[in-house]
């Protein structure tokens, strides 16, 4: 059986909404453009990482698409609609968002800073929906506790179940990882991964800890200077770490399409530049022997063991060729 989050991934590549899709996107501070021609495609169902060095721009991105910013240019759109048309338009109703502080009432108790919300937001069933949403993010214990007096971790769940009262289809949350434990941090993904599974809520996740979306991401977006780097799923990047063969040629396509034919076996990928990176059960001599076979004109031709980090690491130094 094919598992659930690929499942989804599968139905909407044939589906062209996006819960995200963001085109020559740019903001400008005191004539400065911190993000400038960025684009972004978040699949309906996806967990996406959104990862870059601290500056690169993804808190302005994330801020844009929940209309906390106006965009300088350009423009996104949220399951197919303007999230800006003048004013917050569909980013308001089905989009949840925690970035930088959650706005968290430290003198109240974790219910009664869902009920403010709630009330705020005028939802009918307030009461149990808060308690519904706390039970959720593990805080139906908290009791009459004041929220100023919770964990990092706590605060964290917290900030998320407010994010949930308005029962959104798209959850952004900017950096969620920092600050907790180990214990907190295994909480959050876990909780993130079930909001997705059980309820169909895509998740976008800035986060500097690659370790911990590698364990829930299905699709990665680098944002580098500004500008969107690459966006892989997480196969590609599973494809793209760990032992592998890049092999450079003068004709990439035609090598490709006669490496596929002799290595059935293997896994290939193109990069931009036109290296093609081998993985799977290959061996490096035989792929020299069957380029020479070819006559194809090698460029490069390395084996590379590649960690997830340091693949990370390269891509978000701007885009420069990784291999
Ligand atoms: N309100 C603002 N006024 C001026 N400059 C800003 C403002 N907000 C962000 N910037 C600048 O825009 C750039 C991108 O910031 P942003 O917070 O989006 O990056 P980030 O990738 O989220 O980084 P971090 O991981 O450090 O939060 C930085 O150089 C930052 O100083």
């Amino acid at each position: 059986m094919v598992p659930k989050r690929e499942r989804s991934l599968e139905v909407d590549r044939r589906n062209t909404v996006y819960a995200i899709e963001a085109r020559g996107l740019a903001k400008a501070y005191g004539g400065r453009r911190v993000v400038n021609g960025f684009s972004m495609q978040v699949h309906k169902g996806d967990i996406y990482g959104f990862v870059g060095k601290n500056g690169a721009g993804k808190s302005t991105v994330m801020k844009m698409v929940t209309c906390l910013v106006a965009p300088t240019e350009g423009e996104v759109l949220v399951f197919g609609q303007p999230a800006w048309q003048g004013a917050p338009g569909v980013a308001e109703s089905r989009v949840g968002a925690l970035i930088e502080s959650p706005g968290i009432l430290g003198e109240l108790s974790a219910y009664d800073n869902m009920m403010v919300k709630a009330l705020a937001l005028g939802i009918p069933d307030a009461k149990e929906r808060s308690q519904e949403i706390l039970r959720w993010v593990g805080l139906s214990a908290a009791g009459k506790k004041r929220a100023k007096g919770f964990s990092q971790g706590m605060k964290q769940r917290l900030g998320i179940g407010l994010a949930l009262l308005g029962s959104p289809d798209l959850l952004l949350l900017d950096e969620p990882f920092n600050g907790l434990d180990p214990e907190g941090t295994r909480d959050l993904r876990q909780l993130i991964m079930r909001l997705n599974e059980s309820f169909g809520v895509t998740v976008v996740v800035s986060s500097h800890v690659l370790e911990q979306l590698d364990r829930m991401v299905t699709r990665y977006g680098v944002i580098a200077d500004g500008r969107m780097v690459r966006e892989m799923t997480a196969e590609e990047v599973r494809q793209a770490c760990g032992d592998s063969l890049a092999v450079r040629t003068t004709q990439p396509d035609v090598t490709l399409a006669q490496l596929e034919q002799r290595f059935p076996d293997c896994r290939f990928l193109m990069e931009p530049d036109g290296t093609i990176r081998i993985s799977g059960p290959f061996e490096a001599t035989a792929v020299a022997q069957a380029l020479r076979a070819m006559d194809a004109t090698v460029l490069e031709l390395t084996e590379t063991r590649r960690d997830i980090e340091e693949f990370f690491v390269e891509l978000m130094e701007g885009g420069k060729r990784h291999v």
